[in-house]
């Protein structure tokens, strides 16, 4: 199977109405497909099963399965010479839609100043003119534009067609190994990651940070946590740090890990419920699967550690080791038959300006924009 077939396969999937998801790791040249081969919805009951899930931002809801026993599952090397589109921006962001958010954000910053809760993450979500026939252009736009990002394009005739360029990772877990990381705090990129950051930046970031590594408390009691760093995610910077462990079982229950991570404060806010009923409240629409998350759960992989051994063939020295490798579904669009919704967020916290969490969403939206 070459880059060019398995994009085929996809649209020929797309055409008959049957479920597939096509994703691309950060920095990785490998481009994989599973492609399911009935037309069923499959739901995850406790996060045990094996295949790729794709789950809503309200942990109320049930977390779609593509199960890898119902699928074929394929992986290429991405070509990029395949991939010579130009792209363009539209910035299709009307005055009632900057109206709207900014009433919103300014709603949140008089509850939080009231002391009702610290942080709330607040999004839109906007109109482009786009059909969904033209999936696998941008697809393939996003795929050469985002390769430090998660870059996904998922279908199921009856849920519908997303696509994405994500830098955020929800948990990456290998036999009882996890790691994370709290991404938050938003600046322009002009050329430059060498910058400063302001203290809502910082304080926004670090109510995640603080939120991951006590949730993560009793899972285990080693918690590695990376010095802060500043990423680049397209158009735009963000502050990020890394947390890792392992279990302090031997087995890593994915269900509570996962019920304890999401939604992080990244997304949702903090405390999480009371941002959470906020957001419901508040936001005009339904976010469905933006701001949720989706990739591998417990995906049986041969691991060979030892460098050496890396070019022997058929090893018998690798061991099979269960890897989920989950991501946050931001940077992301929904994509209709006759148009496209992007779905764009930021933090808010009682220093925010209305009008600068305005430019944020925009920026963010470019991710999307740049490759329609
Ligand atoms: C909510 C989004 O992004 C999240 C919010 C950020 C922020 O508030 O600065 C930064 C990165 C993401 O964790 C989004 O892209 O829609």
């Amino acid at each position: 199977m070459t880059f060019s077939s398995l994009l085929e396969s996809a649209e020929t999937y797309f055409n008959e109405a049957l479920p597939f998801v096509l994703y691309r790791e950060p920095n990785a040249t490998e481009l994989k497909g599973v492609f399911q081969t009935d037309d069923t919805v499959y739901y995850t009951t406790d996060y045990s099963e094996s295949g790729f899930v794709f789950a809503p931002f309200d942990s109320e809801q049930k977390t779609v399965l593509l199960p890898f026993a119902n699928s074929e599952a394929f992986s290429v090397t991405v070509n990029y010479d395949e991939v010579s589109l130009k792209s363009k921006s539209k910035d299709t962001a009307t005055l009632a839609d900057k109206e709207a958010h900014i009433a919103v954000v300014e709603k949140a910053i008089e509850s939080m100043k009231a002391g009702n809760f610290q942080k709330v993450v607040l999004s839109r979500k906007e109109m482009v003119e786009v059909k969904a026939e033209d999936f696998l252009a941008i697809y393939k736009r996003l795929l050469s534009n985002y390769r430090t990002a998660y870059v996904y394009c998922w279908y199921h005739p009856k849920i519908g067609l997303w696509l994405g360029a994500t830098p955020e990772t929800l948990l990456k877990t290998e036999g009882n190994r996890f790691k994370t990381m709290s991404l938050a705090g938003t600046q322009k990129y002009k050329d430059t990651e060498a910058v400063e950051w302001q203290e809502k930046e910082k304080e926004e970031q670090h109510i995640v940070t603080q939120f991951i590594t006590s949730s993560l408390q009793g899972v285990s009691d080693r918690l590695e946590v990376s010095d802060l760093q500043t990423v680049r995610a397209g158009g735009v910077l963000h502050l990020k740090t890394e947390i890792s462990g392992r279990s302090n079982s031997r087995h890593l229950d994915l269900q509570s890990v996962i019920g304890a991570l999401h939604p992080t404060p990244a997304v949702c806010g903090y405390p999480k419920l009371l941002a959470k009923a906020f957001i419901l409240e508040n936001e005009n629409y339904r976010r469905e699967f933006y701001a949720g998350f989706l990739g591998e759960l417990n995906k049986k992989v041969k691991i060979n550690r030892n460098p050496k051994l890396r070019n022997v063939e058929n090893s018998a020295y690798g061991t099979v080791k269960t890897v989920s490798n989950l991501f946050v579904n931001l940077r992301c669009m929904q994509l209709k038959e006759h148009e496209g919704y992007i779905y764009v967020g930021g933090g808010i916290t009682t220093s925010s300006d209305p009008e600068s969490e305005w430019e944020e969403t925009i920026n963010k939206s470019r991710t999307i924009k740049n490759s329609l």
